[in-house]
């Protein structure tokens, strides 16, 4: 089982999916499990209550099939067509209304691809996604749980009981990154030795405390721990895999320090001879 990143380079990590049974069966089953619970089931359960055999096939399974896959296709094509980019035009994904209908959660793309952990799917409350409103509404009533939010779960709670915040109040909440001047500047020694106790990965000559966002990582947790202590410029920016401006956005928010001399240093080990047997290797 592979799951390869599109279009771009890196594998994302996936030995937590691979040992997960569930995973696996629904994996070597999956056309069975497709035709049977896409298609046989929603078409026998109206014909075994309510004889209404046709009624299944036609209705139940082949029309809410191609609504669905319409619904899904127009992810990629409407949502990427429709509408404004106000958050990144690096990408093509749009802000619509239409689309955030159609697409039944995706429809504020721009922002969705922009900040993926946000279940509101855009910033000010009018623009919210209908679907995403769903969501947020099953959360205030304590029915979903385990909802990451930026900028602050307190915005949704507050426009939900219609009490908005005011843009200054907004403002405040969200977490900004820590600007340079407040940053200490550490030796590679005090670096590397920090790093056996927590995640910290160098990107171009700040170092990134990463402990807390190594679950959430969707490339992988290990991708995060094997490279502590590491400088990771080039693959963070597309050597591995080439990360989103969200993912930048990310990375700025754990900046604990900034290296002595910005790059990693060579092992004192590290001959001509090593780099190319390395290189061989991998
Ligand atoms: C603290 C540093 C890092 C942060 C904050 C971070 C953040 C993210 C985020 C937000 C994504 C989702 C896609 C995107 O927005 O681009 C992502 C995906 C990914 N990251 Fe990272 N990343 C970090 C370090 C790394 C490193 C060092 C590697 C490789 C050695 C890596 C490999 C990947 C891969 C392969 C994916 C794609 C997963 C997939 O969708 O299949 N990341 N990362």
């Amino acid at each position: 089982m592979v799951f390869k990143t599109s279009q771009r380079k890196g594998k994302a990590y996936s030995a937590d999916l691979r040992k997960d049974p569930l995973l696996r069966f629904q994996h070597e089953w999956y056309f069975p499990l497709a035709f049977f619970f896409g298609i046989v089931l929603p078409w026998i359960i109206p014909g075994l209550f309510w004889y209404d055999w046709r009624g299944g096939f036609y209705f139940a399974s082949i029309l809410r099939l191609t609504a669905a896959h319409h619904s899904t296709f127009c992810i990629n094509s409407l949502a990427h067509y429709l509408g404004e980019t106000p958050y990144d035009d690096r990408h093509s994904p749009r802000d619509h209304l239409l689309s955030a209908i159609l697409t039944m959660g995706e429809g504020y793309h721009n922002f969705h691809h922009q900040f993926p952990m946000d279940y509101r799917n855009a910033y000010m409350w009018y623009q919210w996604d209908p679907t995403k409103w769903f969501i947020a509404t099953c959360h205030y009533l304590g029915l979903a749980s385990n909802l990451r939010v930026f900028p602050s779960n307190e915005i949704v709670k507050g426009a939900l009981t219609m009490k908005l915040k005011s843009l200054k109040q907004i403002q405040d909440s969200v977490r900004w990154p820590t600007s340079p001047e407040q940053l200490p500047v550490v030796s590679w020694e005090t670096f590397q030795e920090e790093s056996r106790s927590r995640t910290l990965i160098l990107i171009s000559g700040f170092i990134h405390d990463a402990t807390s966002f190594i679950e959430e990582h969707p490339g992988g947790a290990q991708l995060l721990t094997s490279n502590s202590g590491l400088d990771m410029t080039a693959s963070f920016f597309g050597g591995y895999y080439s990360h989103s401006n969200a993912a930048h956005n990310r990375l700025s928010m754990m900046r604990v320090g900034i290296l002595e001399g910005g790059v990693e240093r060579p092992s004192e080990h590290s001959t001509p001879e090593s780099q190319r047997l390395y290189i061989a290797e991998r």
